[in-house]
């Protein structure tokens, strides 16, 4: 008997999810969503079969796992909400930055919960995506595991502390590499491109560099030498980046996205 799952919000992420699910054969009739915006609704019913719902209801009872997927800062309003509803049993996934279990547990009155971050190439099921599973819950892992993977490669970590460090590094990371794409692009404008050409001049590159990092069996360090002639073009580049700083400046970023993900549980969560 396939498992019924229940989305919490229907937005950029809990779509990919639906997407990624779909795709790989799961039946949208399996597949709730609630969202307060009708036209969303309308598109993931459309799209991918699945049931929409405006809000909770009766249909949210018979949800065997139940995703958390609405802006932290609306977490705890949507899950007084939907409470009334919820089936005792269900195994609950938060995709909330920074939230921490214990405050979660307690807005839902459930310690059935685990916590997983995605990111958005998941849209493309070229997702990563944390997972941190208590001891408690090891028995529901695998179940965790099959339902997150319809979104690209689930990492396990030990702890909240490891998931909110791989939230800087992978959650995060799309938006610093379209930054870089951006200034790339930018780059190659100021020179005389037409700004489609730059943008696909960009976009190739990272794309090529991604695909030749993750088949060789170089690292990223030695990829970068391979480019880098002795004396040539891409060595002076690459002391420019240097002197401005690239390394510490990649380094006080993702700290930046940690503590902000510290703030944010340590707000919400005494809420
Ligand atoms: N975007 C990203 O890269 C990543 C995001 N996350 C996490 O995933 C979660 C979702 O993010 P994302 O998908 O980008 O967010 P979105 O804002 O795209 O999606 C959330 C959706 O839920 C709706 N919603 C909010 N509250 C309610 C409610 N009470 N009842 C019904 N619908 C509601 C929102 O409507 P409305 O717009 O009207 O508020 C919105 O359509 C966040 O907690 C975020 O931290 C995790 C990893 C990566
Ligand atoms: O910016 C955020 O808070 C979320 C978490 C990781 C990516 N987006």
């Amino acid at each position: 008997m396939q498992n019924r799952i229940a989305m919490i919000g229907g937005g950029n992420m809990a779509g990919a999810l639906v997407a990624g699910l779909v795709a790989a054969n799961y039946p949208g009739e399996f597949i709730d969503v609630m969202d307060r915006n009708p036209p969303k609704c309308e598109r993931l019913h459309k799209d991918y079969g699945v049931n929409t719902h405006l809000e909770a209801g009766d249909w949210l009872k018979s949800a065997d796992i139940v995703v958390l997927a609405v802006k932290p800062q609306g977490m705890r309003q949507t899950i007084e909400s939907i409470r009334p509803f919820l089936n005792s049993k269900a195994l609950f996934i938060s995709i909330a930055a920074g939230l921490r279990i214990k405050d979660i547990a307690r807005w839902l009155g459930s310690d059935n919960l685990v916590r997983a971050m995605p990111n958005t190439p998941a849209l493309v099921k070229a997702g990563v995506v944390g997972l941190y599973v208590p001891s408690a819950l090891e028995t529901k892992k695998k179940l965790a595991q099959s339902v997150l993977s319809a979104m690209g490669e689930v990492i396990n970590v030990k702890s909240e502390e490891e998931l909110d460090l791989l939230s800087t590094v992978s959650g995060s990371g799309p938006a610093y590499v379209f930054r870089f794409i951006e200034a790339l692009e930018e780059a190659a404008v100021k020179r005389g491109f037409d700004s489609e050409g730059a943008r696909r001049m960009a976009i190739l590159t990272v794309l090529g560099a991604a695909k030749l990092a993750v088949s060789s069996t170089d690292s990223p360090a030695q990829l970068r030498i391979n480019v880098t002639s002795k004396g040539g073009t891409t060595a002076e580049a690459l002391r420019v980046m240097q002197e401005k700083g690239f390394m510490e400046m990649m380094d006080e970023a993702v700290q930046a996205a940690y503590d902000r993900s510290q703030q944010l549980a340590d707000e919400l969560g005494r809420l």
